[in-house]
């Protein structure tokens, strides 16, 4: 019996170091990356796999479809924070990190706004499969006043055809870069006309807040060109004396809509406020206005063009192009 059994090496503190490496490296920024990647051989290579998954899904896992960045000259990818809902703003500057790759599990997380929750008790009657000839607690969900979409008791369950504003990114996406527009949003497919494209997810924001980053960015767009993404929507409130004003912003926390670029024609996303019964503010959500061919940029008009003259320069391309971005007036 051989009783010199050689027993197994403990790894080196470099070897101990790689193997602890891909817990901590999908947490980094894209500068930290880089920086550690420089250091060995093996975290060059795992940095580059790290780097192949950041572009193959902007949506880190979080929508059902991946939806790949079209990776173009020295740009594999834009960094920010995934949610697929609308956030609670972060006062801190500094937003919580993100692992690529993490999957959504359902649980709100991140201060996370979920879908709207239907109101108990509401409905009845909606038409659906499963729900004719029985008592339904749908609870209806108003879209824009004219149409609506089932509730979370609608007897088909999350897949209703009814519930398509509800239940995330489902038509293929990919995010493009484009020379002066930067990234951008397409259609990985075709898209019919009316289609359920996406929400505009981001941190909700007080107008206060919202003014106070706007006028940064303005000053980073003139200075570094750092695209920003903060969205300003105002709502007529029914007495036609008030309007509901909606800030998100995508820049640091967002989900796809925060690559769609502006058009000076109206684009071909119509903007409509999805609005439930039990949420306090309506969702900014994105239906295609007419059919989409595959490969097609996504836009819609951030809003009247040419009011201040010293905007940035718009790059739309359409005959009715003013020249000149949209910029709201903080
Ligand atoms: C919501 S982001 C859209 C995604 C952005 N292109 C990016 O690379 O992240 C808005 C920014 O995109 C750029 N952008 C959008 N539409 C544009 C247009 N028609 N012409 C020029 N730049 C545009 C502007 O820098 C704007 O601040």
């Amino acid at each position: 019996m051989n009783t010199n059994r050689k027993k197994n090496p403990k790894p080196s503190p470099a070897v101990q170091f790689s193997d602890a490496a891909v817990y901590f490296l999908p947490y980094l920024r894209p500068t930290e990356l880089s920086a550690v990647s420089s250091t060995s051989k093996t975290l060059n290579l795992l940095s580059k796999s790290i780097t192949a998954a950041r572009s193959s899904d902007a949506s880190r896992t979080f929508e059902k479809l991946p939806v790949p960045f079209v990776i173009s000259d020295h740009h594999p990818y834009a960094y920010f924070i995934y949610t697929p809902f609308q956030v609670l703003t972060f006062l801190s500057d500094d937003p919580p990190r993100q692992p690529w790759g993490s999957g959504f599990d359902g649980r709100p997380g991140l201060g996370l706004v979920g879908p709207p929750a239907a109101v108990e008790g509401g409905g009845g009657g909606c038409g659906c499969e499963r729900c004719d000839g029985v008592v339904c607690s749908c609870s209806r969900v108003e879209v824009d006043g004219l149409r609506w979409e089932c509730g979370s008791g609608c007897g088909c369950g999350s897949e209703c055809g009814r519930r398509v504003g509800q239940r995330g990114v489902e038509v293929r996406l990919k995010i493009v870069r484009s020379g002066r527009k930067g990234w951008g949003l397409h259609a990985g497919e075709f898209i019919g006309g009316g289609e359920f494209v996406c929400e505009y997810a981001g941190e909700l924001l007080t107008t206060k807040e919202a003014r106070r980053r706007q006028l940064i960015y303005d000053k980073l767009a003139s200075t570094v060109k750092r695209t920003s993404a903060l969205l300003v929507v105002r709502e007529h409130l029914p007495s036609g004396n008030a309007c509901l004003r909606i800030n998100i912003d995508a820049t640091r926390i967002g989900n796809v809509a925060r690559f769609i670029n502006h058009s000076c024609d109206g684009g071909n996303l119509s903007t409509v406020l999805v609005r439930s019964s039990g949420a306090l503010l309506p969702r900014v959500c994105f239906f295609a206005s007419r059919d989409i061919l595959i490969d097609e940029e996504l836009t819609f008009s951030y809003g009247e063009a040419g009011l201040n003259p010293n905007g940035s320069k718009c790059f739309c391309g359409t005959s009715c192009c003013s020249g000149i971005m949209p910029s709201e007036p903080t």
